[in-house]
């Protein structure tokens, strides 16, 4: 039975970010990842300092863990990372939750296909701006959008891009132009994912969704996009596990 690296399992909490925000779900979180994002708000899933936190635990007890948390009160789960695309099997997870009427949503880069994808109601790529320092391979996305668009995924499938800078608004830009059917969304960037001080981090994330606002209403290129903050940050800051 192939085991899953489990970092944190929580909830219930809203989906904080993108397609469907504000959702209630649960979280299950992978550790490792194949990418290094300057600006990383889950930095311990990949950077070493959590490593003695990784359980590797067969999907059944990840069930029987978010039921201990929740019992009989979730419909939804979000997996997300690190990068669970690294997964080469999550077919047993996802057998689980389908057989109990659960929908899964997923968190990833972009930078791997996995076939399981096909099996996810809320499947988000978030390729990276040039502000993480990443160099997105745009064949590879390439070839994860066809993927999914040819089996008749564009209901299930989004592109959130985190926007920090001016580069990165062009970069978002370009992404958006080259797959203009995908439901596309522009986040607001943290740069303070250390502090506690949450006023000040409100007030700065609120000042750059203004910011971010202005920019994507004036543009005649983003017509058909939604920006969003990551409302788990508004609400509770750089708390983990929220
Ligand atoms: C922690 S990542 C895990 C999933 C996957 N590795 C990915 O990046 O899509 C989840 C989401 O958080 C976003 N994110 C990470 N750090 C952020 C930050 N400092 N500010 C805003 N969003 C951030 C990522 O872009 C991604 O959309
Ligand atoms: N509430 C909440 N919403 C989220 N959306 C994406 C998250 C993530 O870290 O992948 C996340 C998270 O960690 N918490
Ligand atoms: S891809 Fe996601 S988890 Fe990996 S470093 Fe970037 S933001 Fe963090
Ligand atoms: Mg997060």
């Amino acid at each position: 039975m192939s085991k899953l690296p489990v970092l944190e399992v929580f909830g219930p909490t809203i989906q904080g970010e993108g397609m469907v925000v504000g959702q209630k779900t649960m979280f299950v979180r992978t550790a490792g990842c194949d990418y290094s994002c300057s600006w990383c708000d889950s930095a311990f899933t990949w950077d070493g300092s959590a490593k003695d936190e990784i359980i590797q635990m067969t999907p059944e007890e990840v069930w029987e863990r978010l039921n201990c948390l929740a019992p009989g009160n979730f419909s939804h789960v979000t997996v997300s990372g690190g990068n669970p695309a690294l997964l080469k099997n999550l077919d047993g997870l996802l057998d689980i939750f389908e057989a109990n009427g659960v929908a899964a949503a997923l968190e990833t880069q972009g930078s791997v296909w996995q076939d399981w994808f096909l099996r996810i109601q809320d499947l988000t790529l978030s390729p990276k701006p040039p502000s993480s320092l990443m160099k997105t391979n745009f064949e590879v996305l390439d070839d994860i959008i066809t993927r999914l668009m040819d089996a008749g995924r564009l209901a299930n499938m989004s592109l959130k891009v985190v926007i920090f800078d001016d580069k990165d608004f062009n970069y978002a830009k370009d992404v958006h132009l080259r797959y203009p059917a995908v439901p596309f969304y522009l986040q607001v960037g943290n740069d303070d994912t250390a502090t506690e001080n949450n006023e000040n981090l409100t007030k700065k994330l609120l000042d750059k969704y203004e910011w971010l606002t202005d920019k994507t209403a004036a543009d005649k290129d983003l017509n058909n996009v939604r920006v969003l903050p990551q409302l788990h940050t508004l609400l509770w800051g750089n708390k983990r596990g929220v």
